[in-house]
């Protein structure tokens, strides 16, 4: 046996090669490259209108690129309807709140078990009883969820009687219930107070290192970029100006000039 054979490098979970978008004239990313590897915190940052929710959404296959391919766990995802990734293994949350409002917390993320198990089958899991099992399995994870986000005390109250930041918090956890393999949040904090933008980061590092999920965030909110994320991709006008390691990336003169001169590290 040979012991000298050489690692097989990891692939990509997430993949964007030669992608653009245009809207009618408007080119709202270009010639985009990115990978994002398995067990990575990756974030996604530029000023507004820079091109990040166009990649996400390219991402999710809310929109197809004009050019180019999107990967997902080594498969062509490109031109697949956005309702097959969820059991594919891509979850998301949305810049404004996606939660059920009226339904309480612990049925939101019982939802999200829905999105993973596919309406029919879960259906009928039910229907039939004698796979009762699945409905029991489902419970319990949504319950396991619940409890690694610290919301066991809210878990029966209707979700818009709680304040922002738990309401983020519960669309997270209808997210981990699709138990992805990777984790889009666009904006998690943005509106959060730091105590609850720091529980965020805490549980965001605990999804990874915990949950073996690879995250990928949009967010303007640097303190936490520069705090948690292993690799930085920015954004400005449609093009990828740099990608990198966070300490390397806003230190980059070109970094700084689309943030007007601000030094990225100290922005939060
Ligand atoms: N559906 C659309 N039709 C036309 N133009 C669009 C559409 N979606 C986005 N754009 C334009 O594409 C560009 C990139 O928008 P995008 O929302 O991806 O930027 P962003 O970096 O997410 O901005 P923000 O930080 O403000 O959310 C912007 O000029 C935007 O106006």
């Amino acid at each position: 046996m040979n012991t000298n054979a050489t690692a097989v490098a990891a692939a990509p979970v997430l993949e964007f090669s030669g992608v653009s978008k245009r809207f009618g004239g408007l080119e709202a990313l270009a010639g985009i490259d990115l990978r994002v590897m398995p067990g990575e915190i990756c974030s996604v940052i530029g000023p507004n209108g820079a091109g990040k929710t166009t990649l996400f959404n390219l991402a999710s296959c809310l929109l197809k690129p004009t050019t180019g391919s999107v990967t997902f766990d080594g498969e062509d995802i490109t031109s697949l309807p956005a309702h097959n990734l969820a059991r594919r293994g891509l979850a998301r949350t949305f810049q404004n709140l996606a939660v059920f409002k009226h339904e309480t917390v612990i049925d939101n993320i019982l939802t999200g078990m829905h999105s993973r198990l596919g309406t029919g089958i879960f259906g009928a899991a039910m229907f039939w009883g004698a796979t009762r099992n699945a409905e029991i399995r489902a419970r319990e994870a949504a319950e396991e969820i619940v409890e690694f986000l610290e919301i066991e005390s809210i878990r029966e109250l209707p979700v818009g009687t709680l304040s922002y930041g738990l309401q983020k918090r519960v669309e997270l956890g209808r997210a981990l219930a699709m138990q992805p393999k990777l984790l889009l949040l666009d904006e998690m904090v943005s509106g959060m107070n730091q105590e609850e933008t720091e529980d965020i980061a805490r549980f965001i590092l605990d999804i990874r290192e915990e949950r073996n999920v690879t995250v990928m965030m949009i967010e303007h909110e640097m303190g936490i970029v520069m705090d948690i994320s292993d690799h930085v991709c920015v954004l400005n006008f449609g093009r990828k100006i740099a990608d990198g390691a966070p300490a390397i990336v806003s230190k980059d003169p070109a970094v700084i000039a689309a943030y007007l001169g601000q030094d990225v590290g100290e922005t939060a």
